[in-house]
């Protein structure tokens, strides 16, 4: 381990208390620790958020009936019938770095009725309303969840200028990699990680997140989180009742130049009996234009910051090949194609062909 990784390197996700924000004397000690976790760690814990406790416990107690209706219930609204991507998959559908991902999921999404129209991009398809499961076999989820869906996304906007403001910016600056709000759809999936005593543990293999903030319900109370820092270990992140974890992606990560760090992460399998439950919440980008044309000016003090930090050692993850010069929606469709050939195949055959000249057997690459 270097020594510049060393003093700033970390050994726990630092608990950040929302609350700090509502007074002028203690605004700044949050917005000075929000900087340290953003440039050194990519990591954080928020406590005391706007989010309500009931709702987020309404939501929680809905998960287990959710996995639990009949496949056939889950099976009709697969994701592949579904342009956007939205909807159910089975469990051990993708692959992340070589092994496959011992995970059932749902995807949903923020309310969105699609606009698109012959002649937009392509990529505008991928947003659009949820599949949501037959009301009359788990009454009240889809309200639940919507309700949730709404408070988080609110979130996920107010604390994207508290964001900007801890990297010295101004705290509109950020909204210019945003589409306007009423385009804006954010994506949300609901996990199961069932109990694994075998030997493949990987509940999901490492990975970096792909859009700018991610806010993530950890809803069991399992161990399995992990972060890598920036000497390689891999640090527990246990959940901490009543928080969200709010981690960078690499889109954030990229239009702040390396300042903010994505950091990679994974998830092991529980042992014993009882799955383990989560709720990743991706916030989305802009999807119009390639994100690195727009340039955000840093005070010359933070931008120091990254320099302190030093280089990460040894990073293990998944990787994205294509955050280069393309709209960030052409992006997002082609790594959803990957992860999900079935639905690419079906709803976008001449990109799949592009990508799969030879068709596509097996699973999807998850990240
Ligand atoms: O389930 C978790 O705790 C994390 C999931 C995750 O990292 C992801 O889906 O990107
Ligand atoms: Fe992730």
């Amino acid at each position: 381990m270097s020594n510049s990784a060393s003093q700033s390197d970390f050994a726990s996700v630092p608990v950040l208390d929302y609350s700090l924000l509502n007074s002028a004397n203690t605004r700044p000690r949050f917005l000075q620790q929000l900087r340290h976790a953003l440039v050194n760690v990519g990591f954080l814990y928020l406590s005391n958020h706007p989010v309500s406790q009931n709702d987020i416990q309404r939501v929680i107690d809905y998960i287990p009936k959710l996995f639990d209706l009949r496949q056939e219930a889950k099976d009709a609204i697969r994701m592949v019938n579904s342009e956007h991507f939205l909807g159910y998959s089975r469990f051990g559908a993708e692959i992340t770095k070589g092994s496959v991902d011992q995970r059932e999921q749902f995807d949903f999404a923020t309310k969105y009725v699609s606009t698109w129209k012959e002649g937009d991009p392509e990529y505008y398809r991928l947003r659009g309303p949820c599949q949501w499961p037959d009301e009359k076999l788990i009454p009240g989820f889809r309200d639940a969840f919507e309700r949730y869906l709404e408070q988080v996304k609110a979130l996920s906007h107010s604390f994207s200028s508290v964001v900007a403001e801890a990297l010295g910016l101004d705290p509109e600056a950020l909204s210019q990699f945003y589409d306007p709000l009423n385009l804006r759809q954010h994506r949300a999936k609901i996990v199961k990680y069932p109990a694994i005593n075998g030997s493949n543990d990987q509940g999901v293999g490492p990975h970096y997140d792909a859009g700018f903030l991610t806010f993530l319900l950890q809803a069991s109370n399992h161990e399995g989180l992990q972060v890598q820092n920036l000497a390689g270990q891999w640090i527990n992140a246990p959940p901490i009742p009543g928080t969200f974890v709010v981690n960078i992606g690499l889109a954030f990560q990229m239009v702040t130049h390396g300042l903010a760090r994505a950091t990679s992460h994974r998830v092991l399998s529980p042992k014993g009996s009882a799955p383990r439950y989560s709720i990743p919440f991706f916030q989305t980008t802009r999807l119009d234009k390639p994100l690195g044309e727009d340039e955000l000016h840093f005070p010359p003090e933070v931008l120091a910051l990254r320099d302190a930090r030093g280089k990460v050692a040894i990073t293990e993850s998944a990787n994205f090949s294509e955050f280069a010069s393309e709209p960030f929606g052409k992006i997002a469709l082609i790594s959803r194609i990957k992860s999900h050939p079935d639905v690419g195949g079906r709803h976008y055959p001449e990109l799949f062909k592009e990508l799969f000249p030879n068709g596509h057997e097996g699973l999807g690459t998850a990240y």
